[in-house]
């Protein structure tokens, strides 16, 4: 274990994994959009066509639960509720995920979720995103996608959909704005087909990888 970062928020990593992931030189584009925006699926095309590595912090919060952690009852009942769980378990969890893989760029997709995700992992890994990816898409849409994903998941009802829809209007679009006043959001028409989508998605990660990014 190294020193504990003075930082607000940081209490719960250490020096030596911020350290790490600078030496690493890591690059992160966050992916931001409403539940069933099509932030998994443009993720995995992303990965295909550009090289980077996805983590989706549901992903990750629901493999934890799967593996038994002491945090996996409060994770589960979270989700079901459709709230955001607190950042230090998040954030350890994509921490340890940067870390783990040789890659050096990470599509973080469906985080910073509200206010204190963003502040606590800028106070954590001293990480700004290279930018911000965000699938714009009305509620009809986003809630038919849902409710025909047949993940098996425990959060794609009606009920839990009309709370994450809540969620995300009230706490995760505010860090939306928070980042396109600063000029990092790139905002894409998720509504279209998957494969038009992919076309303006692509036209962002060319124009940031001939930056010699
Ligand atoms: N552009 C699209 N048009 C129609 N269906 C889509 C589109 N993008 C994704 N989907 C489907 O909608 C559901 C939600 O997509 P997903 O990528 O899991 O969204 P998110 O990760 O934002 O919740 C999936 O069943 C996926 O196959
Ligand atoms: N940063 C995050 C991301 C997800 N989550 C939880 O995980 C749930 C599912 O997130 P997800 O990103 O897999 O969901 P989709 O937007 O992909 O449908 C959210 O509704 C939250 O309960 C969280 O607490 N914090
Ligand atoms: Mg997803």
């Amino acid at each position: 274990m190294g020193t504990v970062v003075d930082a607000p928020n940081a209490a719960y990593t250490t020096m030596d994994a911020v350290g790490r992931l600078k030496e690493k030189g890591v690059k992160v584009v966050f992916v931001l959009g409403g539940p069933g925006s099509g932030k998994g699926t443009q993720c995995a095309n992303i990965v295909r066509v550009f090289g980077f590595t996805h983590l989706s912090a549901g992903d990750l919060l629901r493999a934890e639960i799967k593996s038994g952690s002491e945090n996996g009852t409060m994770i589960q009942n979270m989700i079901k509720e459709g709230k955001i769980v607190p950042s230090e378990v998040t954030i350890k969890l994509l921490e340890k995920a940067m870390l783990e893989n040789g890659n050096d760029k990470f599509l973080i997709d469906g985080f910073p979720r509200n206010e204190e995700n963003r502040a606590a992992f800028e106070n954590v890994t001293k990480i700004e995103p290279e930018f911000v990816l965000f699938f714009d898409c009305p509620e009809e849409e986003m809630e038919r996608r849902l409710l025909g994903r047949n993940q098996g998941r425990d959060d794609d009802n009606i009920e839990t959909i009309r709370k994450r829809f809540k969620v995300f209007l009230e706490s995760s679009l505010p860090v939306v704005d928070y980042y396109n006043l600063k000029g990092k959001v790139r905002k894409v028409d998720a509504a279209k087909p998957i494969d038009d989508v992919f076309e303006s998605v692509k036209v962002i990660f060319s124009n940031f990888s001939k930056k010699g990014a």
